[in-house]
């Protein structure tokens, strides 16, 4: 590692660029040889729309997406996919090709993923990058990558690319970008790990590429045993053990249900929490040596963390899923509670159990059940495809033209169109000012949570100032040295706002480097975000803070003097 330079290097990255030109580009150039004549882009663009109006071209045909990687399709690519249960070495096996290959991408569906591989080769002495939406840390002389899925280059070629998590290539929002990554890397191996019921479904979308596919089934490394009692109460709560339940309300509540019995501590992980902030509160649960012995959780656990936890205990089979309640999923059963007892850990054999005895048969009967087979993957737009649909119809909004074109989208009996009401909303928002379609379109992918009020007010502002001066700088709508650590549950759901704000400015930054100079003080002002919310979990439970994390408070507190009522 020490040979290894780790270098933040603040450049405008060439992957966002190609997420919104993955191929006009490269028919461009096509173009060029064919006819002989170079074409600018935009000689190209008038010269498309021409011929595609007097062709009758229908843009909205998404029923050969395999068509639109043209790089991927000059190659016959081996495909293995490695499918089993949780913990059974699946990506494990997938890493070890990638370390040994000469170059190689890694996607995974989170950026604790992405960051656990870039730390993985490094120490292998195999220079990574690491890139997500929000970073980038290059290193000297590297020929792999480490990136959140929707940052998978399609553009570059790998000897080797792994794709974690490929059974969600169905998930309603995110399929899209797992669906891109499997059609569109152009790499001679191409490795997939998940759940086999994602197998089908994939050998059928890879009949048409003409790619070479294996099937690699697992077993699970160690055990893992539903228990016939429930926990019944949290007096009977044990070292190791992880009590997953889905509203932040609730995971405090438990929390201090636990630590008022005076046996143990909690660690909280949950979504809305920062991911730094989410790490740290796995790392203290694991070490043996910390007090945090128990860890209270959201489904957020499901994937990414390396935990050693020794029993799963799930406090509900329920959850709201932004519509309505509903019971959790085989597959959401299986791969919460696949968590317990991790292979080699201080707790090689896992348990599973519920906090009541209604829940077990439910519970049960998922875990011996096999996941439903998932029957479409997600497909969504590219931007070209907006592009040329908008040239075709200048007169549409940026909402009228998503919702136009989704509702007119042909698809194959393999896809289904992603869910973009997120999109839709922000579109919305975006539509009452003047911007190209380019940038309506950034905006419209950023990760912005629109049910989030501080975080859709915090696009509305930048997307205003930018449209207004075509700058935005972070000091005109957020005060730094205004945060200070939260004392309600209230102030601490504000301050994880605040941290989405600023991870937005981070993620616009590097689409639209000149027009967001800030990136460096919106970074750290999310740093100091994490150690206050980290400050608030220290001080909820009843833990001596050691000397070096009251030196860590002080410092904070100056930063934190002035009142925080508000930022934007
Ligand atoms: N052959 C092996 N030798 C040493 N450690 C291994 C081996 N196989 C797996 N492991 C370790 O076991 C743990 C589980 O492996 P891995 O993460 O690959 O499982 P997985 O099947 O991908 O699980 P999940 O579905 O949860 O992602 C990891 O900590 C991994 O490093
Ligand atoms: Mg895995």
């Amino acid at each position: 590692m020490a040979s290894l330079i780790f270098r933040r290097r603040f450049t405008h990255y060439s992957p966002p660029r190609s997420l919104l030109h993955d191929n006009l580009e490269f028919y461009c150039r096509s173009w060029e040889s064919k006819f002989r004549t170079p074409f600018s882009m935009c000689q190209f663009v008038r010269q498309l729309s021409n011929s595609a109006r007097a062709m009758k071209v229908d843009f909205t045909d998404l029923t050969q997406p395999h068509t639109w990687y043209p790089k991927a399709r000059r190659k016959r690519r081996n495909v293995i996919l490695h499918v089993g249960p949780t913990n059974s070495g699946k990506t494990y096996h997938a890493l070890k090709q990638l370390e040994s290959s000469c170059s190689g991408i890694y996607c995974g569906p989170l950026r604790l993923l992405a960051w656990e591989v870039a730390k993985r080769l490094n120490k292998a002495k195999v220079p990574c990058d690491l890139i997500t939406g929000q970073e980038r840390e290059e290193v000297d002389g590297a020929k792999h990558k480490a990136v959140t899925v929707e940052m998978a280059d399609v553009t570059s070629d790998y000897d080797c690319a792994v794709v974690d998590e490929i059974q969600m290539l169905g998930c309603r929002t995110r399929g899209f970008s797992f669906t891109r990554a499997l059609l569109g890397i152009s790499v001679d191996e191409l490795h997939l790990c998940g759940d086999a019921a994602a197998v089908p479904l994939i050998q059928e979308i890879l009949k048409v590429t003409d790619d070479i596919v294996k099937v690699q089934y697992y077993e699970r490394l160690s055990p893992l045993v539903p228990l016939k009692v429930p926990l019944g109460s949290f007096a009977n709560i044990k070292t190791g053990d992880c009590i997953v339940t889905f509203s932040r309300r609730e995971i405090y509540s438990i929390k201090k249900q636990i630590e008022n019995g005076g046996k143990h501590l909690c660690s909280v992980v949950y979504g809305s929490l920062p991911p730094e902030t989410r790490t740290r509160q796995a790392t203290m649960f694991n070490d043996e040596n910390s007090e945090l012995d128990v860890l209270v959780a959201s489904d957020a656990i499901g994937m990414g963390l390396n935990l050693n936890i020794s029993r799963i205990i799930f406090s509900t089979l329920k959850k709201f899923d932004g519509v309505e309640m509903r019971d959790l999923s085989v597959s959401e059963i299986k791969q919460i509670g696949g968590r317990a007892g991790r292979y080699r850990s201080i707790f090689p054999v896992g348990e599973v159990t519920c906090l009541d005895a209604e829940d077990l048969p439910l519970l049960n009967s998922s875990l011996s059940s096999p996941s439903p087979i998932i029957e479409k993957a997600g497909l969504f737009p590219s931007f070209d495809l907006l592009f040329m649909y908008s040239r075709l119809h200048p007169t549409y909004s940026m909402h009228q033209t998503l919702e136009h074109f989704l509702e007119n989208a042909k698809l194959s009996a393999n896809y289904f169109i992603a869910d973009c009401e997120e999109m839709l909303k922000v579109a919305a928002v975006i539509d009452e000012l003047p911007l190209n379609l380019n940038d309506k379109y950034l905006f419209c992918i950023s990760p912005v949570d629109m049910s989030d009020d501080i975080s859709s007010q915090g696009l509305t502002q930048f997307a205003q100032s930018y449209s207004r001066n075509g700058i935005v700088r972070l000091r005109e709508i957020f005060t730094p040295g205004t945060l200070k650590v939260p004392k309600t549950q209230t102030a601490l759901k504000e301050l994880e706002s605040v941290h989405k704000v600023l991870d937005l400015y981070v993620w616009l930054s590097f689409h639209m480097e000149d027009s967001f100079p800030d990136r460096e003080l919106a970074s750290s002002q999310k740093a100091i975000c994490s150690m206050l919310i980290e400050e608030f979990l220290e001080r909820l439970g009843w833990q001596k803070p050691s000397p070096k994390k009251l030196l860590g408070r002080s410092r904070l507190k100056s930063l934190s003097s002035q009142d925080s009522r508000h930022y934007f």
